[in-house]
Order: C-alpha cells, then structure tokens, then sequence
C-alpha cells in the first residue's frame, strides 16, 4: 500500500476498489481506518467471502450476468475479483475473455456502469497530456490499448472495443500477477465505421466515422508519448488494432520503445507452441511441416513469420521455410501470379496454383496444418477436415478466430470428421469431447497463453524493446510446459490451472533474454526465478 493511500480512512476506503475489503476487514482494521458501524458486525473470513460472491454469480444463468456481477464484484473490492480470478480460472476465463467478451464489447455503450481506463478522443488531440495526468495510478506497468477497429473477429465496434483491453488486463493481474493498481487500460476513439452504433442513441463513443492517415497517427503518438512520459518504463501492448494501422504502428514502435502487438506477435508465439506439440505427436519435424492459413492479415503473418524465424533458427534458408507457409485470403490461394499484395503477404506468395476455394487450396498445397485466422465460421467444413485427415495421419486444425460464433470449426467437428486424429486447438474454449471411448481435452491457442508472461518479463527486467527472439522463447519456454499427459489426452497447452505457474516460467524467460542481450534497465537478481514470484502481486 502506497503512503498515499495510507492516508485514506473512513468511507472512502469503501469506494477506492484497490483499498476495500468490504466484510472481510477485522474489527481491528475498522477501528484502525474509522470504519466501525460502515459494514455489517459479522467479519467473513475469505472462504466466506467467495462463497457468497459464487452463490451471488451463480444466481445469473447467462453468460453476460455473470460477467455484470462479476464487474460489480470489481468495482467494489479488486482484490475479491482477482481471489475468485485466480482460484477459478477456467470457470471465469469465459466470461471476463473470449467469447463473452465479445458480447460486453457490442454490448458496451448499453451496460456501462463503471468509469475505468482512459478514453483518449480524437477531440481530446493536442490535450492528451491533461487526460494521461488525469489518470489516478501513481505507477503504470503495463497499458493495454485499442482504437476498437477489428475488435476479436468481431469487426468494427468503435469505443465499444474498451472491454477488450479491460479483459486482457485482468488476465495480467489473474494469470502472471501484475499488480492491477499499475494496469491501465486505454482506447483511442477515432470514430467508428459501424452505422449501427452512429444510429443507436446509447452509444457512448464519437460520432464520426474514422479518422485515418496522419492525423490518426498524429493522435496515437500524441498518447504514447504523453503515456512515456509520465511512465517511462511503461509497455503498451496494443490489441486489436484495424490490420493496416496494426502493422504501421508496430513498424513505427517496435524497435524504439517497450511494446508490443498482441494479435501479430503474441498469437504467433501461442500458435508455434501449438505446433511444438503438435510434431512431438507426429513424430515429424517443424522442417518437415508446411502450413496453410485461412487468412492473410495481423495473426495469420504475424505466425508464419515466427514459425520461419523458427526454421531458420533451425538451420534451414529463410528461403526455403518461407515456403513452409502458404496462405488464403478473401480472393483465394496468395500466389507469386497475384498483384498488388500487401507488403506482409509478399513473402509467402509462392508459385502455386491459382485456388478459388480453400479446398482446392488444401488439394494443392498438401498441408500438415492449417490454421484458421479469417473470422469465417465454419470454414473448416467436414471436406476439408476429411481432405486433411486424407492426407495426414495426424492432420493439425487450428480453428484459432475469436469469439466462439467466428471459429473455423468446433472441437467436436474436427475430432469427429478425422475420426479422431486431429491435432486440434481453438482461440475460444470448447467442452471436452468423447468419441469411439477416447475423452479428447482440447484447449485453446490463444494468446492468453503468452501475453502476460511475456509482459511479466518485460516489466520486471524493465526492458528496452521486444525484439523477435523473445517471442522464440516464449513459445519455448510454454512448449516445455506441455506434458506427455496433456499429448495424449489432445491437449497441445498445459491446463488453465497451471497458468500463473506458466506464466511466471515465460516471465523468466523473458527477463532472462533482457539481461542477456542488454536490453534490461536494472540488475538481474542473483536467484531471477524468486524474485520475478515475490514481484507477482497475489490478493490478500
Ligand atoms: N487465438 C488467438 O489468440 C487470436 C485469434 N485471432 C482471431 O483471428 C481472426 C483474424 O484476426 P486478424 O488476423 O487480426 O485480422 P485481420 O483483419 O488482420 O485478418 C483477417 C484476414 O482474413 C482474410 N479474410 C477475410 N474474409 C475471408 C474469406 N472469406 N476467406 C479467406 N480469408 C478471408 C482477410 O483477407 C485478412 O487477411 C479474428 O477472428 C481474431 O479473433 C486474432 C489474434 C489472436
Ligand atoms: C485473442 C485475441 O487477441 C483476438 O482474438 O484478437
Ligand atoms: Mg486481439
């Protein structure tokens, strides 16, 4: 507790969300803090306090309720919702991430209740400065932000796209133990192309449609560099960005300040742990690997890149592990015959046949895995997956598009029409599945795996910038985690159980990587694995 809030007593220790324990404070902290008669008599031990606030959860039989309790939760008193985080992490994934975070984002404008975060307005440019000073938290470690334009596989949803970074922080907090006093999360509100929400009159966000070109960049960079300096040492992951700014962000920021895209570079370092595992199961090695993605924008390059780095890291010419990716998009197979692609497709448009459909696509690529990252649902329909399960033994299918509604395929489907013999994995959670007496567990390819140890590392070791290597070791260091156990049950990832375990593993790695190669601002510590675990803020 900082001596600023030290200071705080009475009242406003009930409504400052970092500071109350509501009925869990003893007698002896409501004398001290001058809260005798605020609560009821009756102190709730923590136990208590958890078993009320499940009841009171499990009381909403929908998705959405629960997440608005669970927010309620929140707002009164954080370090209950992180207990009930932490303790019941894949009960409560679902809710405050993918896919009922999808639902809260569209829903935004029509549920909001809570001020949380900072919303910088295009309207705010030139100010930007005043709104950052404005924010509460002394200390800032990590900022997720957004301009809410590809929000999941969801599209457009303006300001709405706020739940998206809230969600990710409280996986920070949850999963790789940031302290949520430091967290911020942000969205810059350019406007929104998206008439429904320019015709609804609850809609919160600008009511414009968006600006682009320089002066959409003159306001983001307005924000991170009002952002660095109040909080030099502060990472900004950025999240679901529209594909072009994406890219244009990560390419003005990447090797200048602590940052990082999520949807380009921590997707691609969950999806090679996925393929880690995967060949563990085959038996045949990454060289031996080609892949097709559906899809060609932030998370289908952002992978291929990193599974050619992992080539090369191998051994192999980069030419050559170039073409163990190929990729799908709206206007069919990329091929060295199109024109006019985008510069992050260029490198994987090989001389290929010209394919319409993603099925004569698999027929003429002969893929090992394909990994689905286009938002349309269903894509992997029953010929494809039986195409794939024709041609492999055991086909990988990574149905990898957010939320649930966008999956390329369900779990159930990919097991069934390979008889069994998928390698799969899904961006949103699916049931476990039984078939021909097998219980298959898949789990999800998401970075939710990687994202908050790999932010973890960062903070810890201060670092300068995020280069490439580090997201090698990330996909390592999470690949090492996975157990012959989770192999033969379909699992490619360790259980949601074991993730602050996981995740302080990655944050180690990363540290590691910092101090190794000069881009750490402080000293290691001589034993790095207890102090990146004492820095892990835990609730009370
Ligand atoms: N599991 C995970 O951790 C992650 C999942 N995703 C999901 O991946 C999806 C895409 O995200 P981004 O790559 O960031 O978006 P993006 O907008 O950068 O890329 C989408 C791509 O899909 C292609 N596409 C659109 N319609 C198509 C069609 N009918 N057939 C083939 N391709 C088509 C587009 O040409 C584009 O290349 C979203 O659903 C998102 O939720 C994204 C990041 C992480
Ligand atoms: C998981 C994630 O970052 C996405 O679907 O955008
Ligand atoms: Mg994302």
């Amino acid at each position: 507790m900082s001596n600023q809030n030290q200071c705080v007593r009475g009242a406003d220790v009930l409504v400052n969300a970092h500071l109350n324990r509501g009925v869990g404070f003893s007698a002896e902290a409501r004398d001290r803090l001058g809260l005798r008669g605020l609560l009821p008599p009756a102190v709730s031990s923590a136990e208590n306090q958890v078993a009320r606030a499940l009841a009171l959860i499990d009381s909403r039989p929908d998705p959405l309720g629960k997440y608005l309790e669970l927010d309620a939760i929140r707002a009164a008193d954080e370090n209950l919702f992180f207990k009930l985080l932490i303790e019941h992490t894949d009960r409560f994934m679902p809710i405050v991430y993918t896919p009922t975070v999808g639902e809260v984002c569209q829903k935004f404008s029509h549920i909001y209740r809570f001020p949380r975060g900072l919303f910088v307005s295009y309207e705010d440019r030139g100010r930007v400065e005043e709104l950052v000073a404005n924010c509460p938290q002394e200390e800032v470690d990590v900022i997720v932000v957004t301009d809410g334009q590809r929000i999941l596989g969801l599209g457009d949803l303006g300001m709405n796209g706020m739940g998206i970074p809230m969600g990710k922080l409280s996986l920070y907090t949850a999963c790789a133990g940031i302290d949520p006093a430091r967290t911020l999360p942000v969205t810059i509100d350019v406007g929104t192309n998206t008439e429904a929400y320019l015709n609804d009159p609850l809609y919160l966000g600008l009511r414009r449609e968006r600006v682009t070109g320089d002066e959409y960049f003159a306001l983001v960079d307005e924000f991170i560099q009002a952002a660095r300096r109040r909080w030099p040492k502060v990472l900004i992951q950025f999240e679901d960005f529209g594909n072009h700014n994406a890219f244009e962000l990560l390419r003005r920021y990447q090797d200048k300040i602590l940052c990082f895209n999520d949807d380009i570079q921590g997707t691609a370092a969950v999806a090679l742990t996925g393929v880690y595992s995967a060949v563990r199961v085959t038996k045949k090695p990454l060289a031996e690997q080609t892949f097709l993605f559906l899809g060609a924008g932030e998370a289908a390059t952002g992978i291929a890149n990193l599974i050619v780095d992992a080539l090369v890291d191998e051994g192999m010419d980069r030419a050559e592990a170039l073409k163990h990716c190929c990729l799908f998009d709206s206007k069919g197979l990329v091929t060295a015959a199109r024109t006019g692609l985008a510069e992050n497709k260029q490198p994987f448009a090989h001389e290929l046949p010209e394919c319409r459909t993603f099925l004569e696509a698999v027929r003429a690529v002969r893929p090992t895995g394909i990994v689905g990252v286009a938002a349309q649902p269903k894509a992997f329909d029953a010929a494809v997956l039986r195409e794939m399960a024709a041609i492999n033994e055991r086909p990988i299918i990574f149905a990898l598009s957010n939320p649930t509604s966008r999956a390329e395929c369900d779990a159930e489907t990919a097991y069934r029409e390979t008889d069994g013999r998928a390698l799969f994995a899904s961006g949103s959670p699916f049931a476990p599945v039984e078939l021909n007496g097998r219980t298959f567990v898949p789990r999800q390819g998401n970075n939710s795996y990687v994202f908050p140890g790999l932010g973890l590392g960062a903070v810890f070791a201060q670092a300068e910038w995020m280069p490439t290597g580090m997201f090698l070791a990330a996909a390592r260091t999470l690949a090492e985690t996975v157990s012959e156990e989770d192999l033969e049950r379909g699992s490619l990832y360790p259980s949601l159980s074991e993730v602050r375990d996981v995740s302080m593993k990655i944050g180690v790695a990363i540290a590691e990587y910092a101090y190794e190669h000069g881009l750490a601002r402080n000293e290691r510590p001589a034993d790095l694995e207890a102090a990146v675990k004492a820095f892990m803020y835990m609730p009370e």
